[in-house]
């Protein structure tokens, strides 16, 4: 047996990155840290910085000049009392004027470096990010099929927003907020100790209860973020699955239920988002009190020094000056350190989506499509197929053989396999055994954007994206003129509703006036695949009923569509299956009956009974679903 038929469940598509995406949420949640996640994490982060170094590094030097010239102000000022002042008393102005001219210098200087750093850093958080997004979205949108069926609905949103968003805040805040908060505090610490050694030593002491202080919150505020941010995801998740299922919310009158879910959800976010305020309130009142407790503790101390003849009076007050400095930011490091680790997770949760396995795989060696006098061969060689290494085959074992021109109808119960098979065609899926080839190339042998050319795919409900009805049109064939577009649409019957739409082709599809009904979205999917002409056509035939006239139009248009060009078929009407050349019935991933729909129908087979029961239920007047 060729290696390639032989069961390689190694090539499955695993359960694929989506458990990690939970994984990565649990880690959020303060699971223990997992080394794997961490060095995704950094690595993402060396890849993003990597580009900005210089800049970096002179944001840093911009940060630190900042913060020399800030330092440099009390001790002028600490100058002007001790000398300036009692020479002025004296009726000599110039040292008062040079210290005053001297501290107004470098005030300027500290605002001038200031806004060049905030302009800087705020400038180089924007490249980041937008560098981000779109390598994550140009990322997400190439996973596998497989990644984006597994994963929780709205998780991939939620790593392109929410994640997104929190890598933003710390950037937005994080450079300021960390340069010139770290800088500041070593700083002033050190010119304190380098003033007044008793005084600094009081100032350091009183960094015991402020490291308590600090970290009681950093859990505190570890924990309440964890709530929130499981709140949020139930919420943005929730959201997305209501909107995206808005129709069968309206039908089932589901509006006030879901309303209910939203609020309590919303109730839960309210919650965690009080605690985690009183626990930042708690912080800031904290730390404030040890604040002025040192300040306080120096006024008190610097009396007595002062009166001991330790100290002058214009070195309290830089003293008292510098007390400021320090704790200013140490609210600001906090927040920080919060948005940090929320900016940590949501980069960890990126950087897994980075490493989710490819799945369906780039051949390194693509070989064209054969030039073949009649193109359109598909043959199914022994395929096996399961979702997840753990869930049963879905097809096993299945071999099929489909001519150049034919049309196929595959008619089945639910469940029976029928959208595996058509995702395994057009390759959105590879086989677990077994292989797939169309007019002799094995379908993981052909390069992407041939194969994407060569089998085309029509989903149920035809997706339209927001543009003209041009460019949907010319969805496969982006160069197509406007005559090849105009000429698809005439060749199935679209022209005509196409032309009577307010601005005609160039019509918006998402604005009002232009929205299309089922059967005209149909049409022009039809369109679509006339103009890009592939050699494989798989529809998923649509189940929506259109009324009559439509669902004629749309008929007419597939027997054009279908004229010349092998297509399989997922029949959901009987209708649809009269006028395919052949039927294939699959039951449990096997095909148990195959041939002309007339034979069959004839015959006493399954499809036979599907036939009848069709005929009697419907005294063949209208269509109906063939597997129910
Ligand atoms: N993304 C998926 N992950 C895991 N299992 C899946 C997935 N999609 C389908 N299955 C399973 O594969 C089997 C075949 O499903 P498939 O959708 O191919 O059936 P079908 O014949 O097209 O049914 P229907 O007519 O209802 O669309 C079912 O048992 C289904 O539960």
């Amino acid at each position: 047996m060729p290696e390639d038929r032989q069961e390689n469940d190694t090539a499955a598509p695993r359960p694929s990155g989506a458990p990690d995406v939970d994984r990565a949420a649990d880690e959020a949640d303060g699971r223990p840290d997992d080394r794997r996640l961490r060095e995704r994490r950094n690595q993402l982060l060396r890849t993003l910085l990597a580009p900005e170094r210089r800049r970096l590094t002179r944001a840093v030097g911009l940060a630190l000049l900042e913060n020399v010239c800030a330092l440099v102000t009390p001790l002028l000022i600490a100058a002007a009392i001790d000398r300036g002042v009692p020479a002025a008393a004296d009726g000599r102005w110039g040292p008062l004027t040079a210290y005053a001219a001297l501290a107004l210098t470098a005030g300027t200087a500290t605002a001038t470096l200031r806004y060049g750093f905030l302009r800087y850093s705020g400038n180089i958080a924007q490249t980041l990010l937008f560098r981000l997004r779109c390598r994550t979205f140009a990322h997400a949108v190439r996973l596998p099929l497989s990644y984006h069926e597994a994963a929780p609905s709205g998780s991939v949103v939620a790593r392109l927003s929410s994640d997104v968003e929190s890598v933003e805040e710390v950037l937005e805040m994080g450079l300021d907020g960390l340069f010139s908060a770290l800088f500041s505090m070593v700083g002033t610490v050190a010119v304190m100790l380098w003033l007044d050694l008793p005084m600094a030593a009081v100032v350091l002491a009183l960094f015991i209860p402020l490291y308590l202080l600090t970290r009681w919150f950093r859990d505190r505020s570890r924990r309440a973020y964890r709530r929130t941010r499981g709140a949020t995801e139930r919420i943005v998740q929730h959201t997305g699955e209501t909107y995206n299922g808005i129709r069968a919310v309206q039908a089932f009158r589901k509006e006030g239920e879901n309303t209910a879910r939203l609020r309590e959800m919303d109730a839960t976010y309210a919650t965690a988002r009080a605690a985690s305020g009183r626990v930042s309130a708690f912080f800031s009142g904290g730390v404030k009190l040890i604040g002025n407790l040192s300040l306080a503790l120096l006024l008190a101390l610097g009396a007595f020094r002062i009166a001991s003849g330790h100290l002058e009076a214009g070195a309290l007050t830089a003293f008292l000056l510098y007390v400021h400095r320090l704790y200013d930011p140490i609210d600001e490091l906090a927040s920080f350190a919060n948005a940090f680790s929320a900016a940590s997770a949501g980069l960890e949760r990126i950087g897994v989506l980075f490493h989710a396995p490819d799945t369906l795989p780039e051949p390194a060696d693509p070989r064209p499509l054969p030039a073949v006098a009649a193109p359109g061969r598909v043959r199914f060689e022994d395929v096996r197929f399961r979702y997840t290494a753990a869930s049963p085959h879905v097809l096993a074992g299945l071999d099929l053989d489909l001519a150049p021109a034919e049309t196929v109808a595959l008619v089945g119960t639910t469940g029976a396999g029928k959208s595996t098979l058509a995702k395994l065609l057009a390759r959105l899926y590879d086989p677990t055994g077994g292989r797939i080839t169309l007019d002799g190339a094995d379908l993981r042998e052909v390069a992407d954007a041939e194969l994407r050319s060569g089998v085309c795919m029509v989903t149920q409900e035809p997706f339209l994206f927001s543009g003209s009805v041009a460019d949907n049109i010319a969805l496969g064939r982006p160069d197509a003129t406007r005559e090849d577009i105009v000429a698809a649409a005439e060749a199935v019957g679209a022209h005509g509703f196409i032309s009577a739409l307010p601005e005609g082709y160039d019509s918006d599809v998402h604005k009002r006036g232009a929205g299309l009904s089922a059967g005209q979205r149909q049409l022009v999917a039809l369109a679509r695949v006339m103009l890009s002409a592939p050699r494989v056509l798989i529809l998923d035939e649509a189940t929506s009923s259109m009324d009559a006239p439509t669902e004629r139009a749309v008929h007419t248009a597939l027997h054009r569509v279908l004229a010349g060009r092998t297509a399989l078929i997922i029949a959901h009407s009987l209708t649809t299956a009269a006028i395919a050349d052949r039927v294939l019935v699959l039951e449990n991933g096997v095909v148990v009956e195959d041939g002309p729909p007339a034979v069959l129908a004839a015959g006493d087979g399954p499809f036979a009974g599907l036939y009848r029961g069709w005929l009697s239920a419907t005294d063949g007047r209208t269509h109906h679903p063939a597997h129910h």
